[in-house]
């Protein structure tokens, strides 16, 4: 086929998602030279209808970007009030006190946000300093220059048929080149999974790891509803099958946020980290706080959990990586908002002393220094070990030894160095005969739901036209390995229900791919264990739209 022919468009920085990673470094690039030229991506339809988080900010990150962000009007209404922990049985519950806890866990001084309002805020503050920031824009592609370093991305194609075939309104999209290319496309980024392989950086690191977080919004009772409350839990329904826990946050007008994350280092392929989501609100704490309200939105995102030693090296010529591109999520404080903010700063920071210097195109050497060795490299490594102990070691002991771990880095050392991960977390999936299947009961349509219900409430959209976003690398794995050796763990970890094995009689057993329903949570590209699917961005403006997520 002809190589397509692009119009091309010249900016000092070309940004790749409009996440709190990607906008903090459009501000502080224009806060520093009014008259860069910054160009935002977002294959959302709007800026915010991507983002899932669950989302407790610690807003050291926004104060070192926007210090007087309170009068700026951001969307940071609901301080952290209560902060309860709960190791849970079937039917009971063992309240955790706070005093063990390092300091580090303690949520004061934090607000109970959603991340689509805040990143919305944030767009309109980069538009007001000059930024262009083009939504339903899809990132598909990486250009690169004659000595190999990137030099933009192409954004915006269009119209093709399913085959792959330009249609009849087909329409190529842009190169959008840039001295620097920042890839700020959160967990698992498409773009970024393709520059971390070419350019071999995660070369001497720790293989990256991850959960997926299924969330749904709720309008409660106002009698039951306590503004500021934050909850988590652990222990059931997951108990020994996988590691994970609970969030329950109030947020304002009576609204709470529900939410269930699965590390998917999980062994036993039956699995079903949706139901067991599901079969945690019959739980008699969360039944009764939901028992009455509504639940009006539902989304799921995978969330990274390899912490410091799994970060890859995050400059190539050209480009750097960005928040949960590279994966900077404090995992015991389920916080990853903060370094992503503080990761745009100082890669803009980078970019703006190199232009200004004259480079173009080389590695900002700069920003990966301040990343490891600056507030984010402290704040992750104080709790580096608390992920590998618990893969290893499970719960009850990660608690104890992760919390000693946690309180001796709080002092300036560690008795156990930096703890492996291991396998990658498709690797750590198991053969089925090594695994008994797990029955889950079935959703009662008023506090749980089946999956294509909640979808709806994803409010997901995507041009059924198009070639499937989901690619195999090759078709016949899924029912000629996975299904025998794995007993098919692509129909339950995908949370939106995209993957079915359709058996007629008399007929083969059928892969069948619903791309429509996807909610681009990333899980797939990550879970599958024969590593055969890989996610590449659907055309620009589909997948959720989320609310106030
Ligand atoms: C269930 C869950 C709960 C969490 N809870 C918390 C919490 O309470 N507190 C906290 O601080 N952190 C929390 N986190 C972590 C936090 O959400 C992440 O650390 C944060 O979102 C990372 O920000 P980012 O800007 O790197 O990426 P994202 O927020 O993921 O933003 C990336 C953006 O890039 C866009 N994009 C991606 N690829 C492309 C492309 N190729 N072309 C164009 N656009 C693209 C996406 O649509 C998206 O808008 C949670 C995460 C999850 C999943
Ligand atoms: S198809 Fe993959 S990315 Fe899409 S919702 Fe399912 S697991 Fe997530």
């Amino acid at each position: 086929m002809a190589e397509t022919e692009r119009e091309a468009m010249e900016y000092d920085v070309v940004i790749v998602g409009a996440g709190p990673a990607g906008l903090s470094a459009a501000i502080r690039l224009k806060q520093l030279d009014a008259d860069i030229n910054v160009v935002v991506l977002e294959k959302g339809s709007e800026v915010g209808a991507h983002i899932l988080s669950g989302a407790v900010l610690d807003p050291c990150g926004l104060d070192a970007l926007i210090p007087d962000w309170k009068e700026k009007g951001a969307p940071l209404n609901v301080p952290v009030r209560e902060d309860n922990f709960y190791m849970l049985g079937e039917a009971g519950k063992i309240r955790v006190p706070n005093w063990p806890m390092p300091p580090l866990m303690n949520n004061h001084g934090n607000y109970i946000v959603s991340m689509g309002n805040v990143c919305r805020w944030m767009a309109e503050q980069a538009e007001e300093l000059g930024v262009e920031i083009f939504p339903g824009m899809a990132c598909s592609e990486l250009v690169f220059d004659d000595k190999g370093g990137i030099k933009g991305v192409v954004a915006g194609e269009f119209g093709k048929e399913a085959d792959g075939r330009h249609g009849a309104n087909y329409e190529p999209g842009m190169e959008l080149h840039g001295k620097y290319v920042f890839l700020s496309e959160g967990v698992r980024g498409s773009l970024s999974k393709e520059v971390i392989a070419r350019y071999d950086l995660s070369q001497g690191h720790e293989p990256q790891k991850f959960g997926i977080g299924m969330k749904e919004i709720w309008e409660i009772d106002p009698a039951k509803h306590r503004e500021g409350t934050v909850t988590h839990t652990m222990g059931w329904p997951l108990g020994g099958n996988a590691g994970g826990g609970s969030f329950i946050y109030h947020l304002e007008n009576n609204q709470v946020y529900v939410g269930f994350v699965v590390h998917l280092n999980y062994k036993n392929p039956y699995l079903f980290p949706y139901m067991e989501f599901q079969r945690f609100k019959h739980h008699p704490m969360v039944a009764d706080l939901l028992k009455g309200g509504k639940r009006v939105a539902y989304g799921a995102r995978a969330i990274s959990e390899g912490g410091y030693q799994s970060m890859p090296k995050m400059v190539a010529p050209g480009v750097a990586l960005l928040g949960c591109s590279v994966g900077m999520v404090n995992v015991p404080r389920i916080k990853g908002n903060h370094n992503a903010m503080l990761s745009g700063k100082a890669a803009a920071e980078a970019a703006h002393a190199a232009i200004a210097a004259g480079r173009a195109g080389d590695e900002l050497s700069a920003y990966e220094d301040e990343v490891r060795t600056g507030a984010i490299g402290r704040d992750l490594k104080k709790v580096r070990n608390v992920k590998p102990f618990w893969s290893k070691w499970g719960l009850m002991p990660s608690l104890v030894l992760g919390g000693f771990d946690m309180w001796t880095n709080t002092l300036g050392f560690s008795l156990f160095g930096t703890q492996k991960h291991g396998k990658t977390d498709a690797d750590a999936t198991e053969e089925a005969s090594k695994h008994q299947p797990i029955e889950y009961p079935k959703p009662d349509g008023t506090l749980s739901f089946d999956r294509l219900t909640n979808v709806a409430f994803s409010f997901t959209n995507h041009e059924e036209s198009q070639p499937a976003h989901l690619q195999l690398k090759d078709p016949s794995v899924p029912v000629q390995v996975n299904l025998p050796k794995y007993a098919g763990p692509a129909a339950r970890y995908c949370p939106a229900g995209v993957y079915e094995f359709v058996e007629e009689a008399g007929k083969d057993t059928k892969f069948v791919i619903n791309f429509q329903n996807c909610v681009h949570c990333k899980t797939c590209d990550i879970k599958d264990p024969s590593q055969n699917i890989t996610w590449v961005t659907p055309q620009g403006g589909d997948g959720p739209n989320y609310p106030n997520m």
